[in-house]
């Protein structure tokens, strides 16, 4: 399937940063069939939570494994060799190059595919320099993405602000995958290059991914579907 054919409701990955695994079954359970795509990050997997990648496949869920990979190559291409059993749809790691090789041997043949972080959404232009970095937040992503894409890299993680530029650089062979994701009137956190919906699929966002606005709301299943309302309006 090409970007393109992609469902608007299978657009929307709901990320399940939840303290338990009894807690996220009961998300699931709430969202029911209106999400299909779940990412299970740190808080989760640290949390018991990697069994639940091969149970949510079994029920025909697809699943983003969220563990942002980074050591030396060997150590990663054993780690991804690993995770290729577990059933995922994405993993990420982040777009290091000696990294992003070992991941790309480790993937081999398998479906898994694997997604690079660019720029974490959390950072702006101080906090690169701060850690630092001399590019600034576009340069870097863009740099990024053009390292990954000559390593063969699947996806790129990138906040919906730079998914325009990425898009001229990678076309329509890599996925464009964005947290960072705000609908109106909902509370930024430590989000820092953030959009809503509709204008994160508008500027060309293949995925996005949404935590909070949806797993704190009082009623998840009513977020989702405006969240999915709102993707199906703007492509
Ligand atoms: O650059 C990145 C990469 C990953 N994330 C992850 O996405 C979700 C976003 O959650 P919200 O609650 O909607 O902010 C979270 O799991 C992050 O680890 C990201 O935000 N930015």
């Amino acid at each position: 399937m090409t970007p393109a054919e992609i469902a608007p409701k299978d657009r929307l990955i709901v990320a399940l940063d939840l303290p338990s695994v009894d807690a996220a079954e009961a998300t699931i359970n709430r969202l029911g069939d209106s999400v299909s795509f779940y990412k299970i990050g740190y808080r989760l997997a640290y949390a018991g939570g990697l069994p639940l990648v091969g149970k949510l496949a079994d029920k025909g869920k697809k699943v983003f494994l969220d563990l942002k990979l980074h050591d030396i190559g060997n150590t990663v291409m054993q780690g991804v060799e690993s995770i290729t059993r577990l059933g995922a749809t994405f993993l990420t790691v982040h777009a290091y190059p000696q990294t992003m090789k070992g991941a790309v041997e480790g993937r081999g043949n398998s479906s898994l595919k694997i997604l690079a972080v660019t720029v974490l959404t959390s950072y702006n232009e101080d906090d690169l320099h701060a850690a630092g970095y001399r590019l600034g937040v576009s340069e870097l992503v863009e740099a990024r993405a053009q390292q990954a894409q000559v390593l063969g890299i699947d996806g790129l993680v990138s906040s919906p602000e730079e998914v325009g530029a990425l898009r001229k650089i990678v076309g329509h062979q890599m996925h464009l995958v964005t947290p960072g994701i705000r609908p109106v009137g909902s509370a930024t956190g430590d989000q820092k290059r953030i959009m809503t919906p509709g204008r994160a699929i508008a500027a060309g966002a293949d995925y996005l991914v949404v935590g909070r606005p949806v797993v704190e709301a009082a009623d998840p299943k009513a977020i989702a579907e405006a969240i999915q309302a709102e993707i199906a309006q703007a492509l």
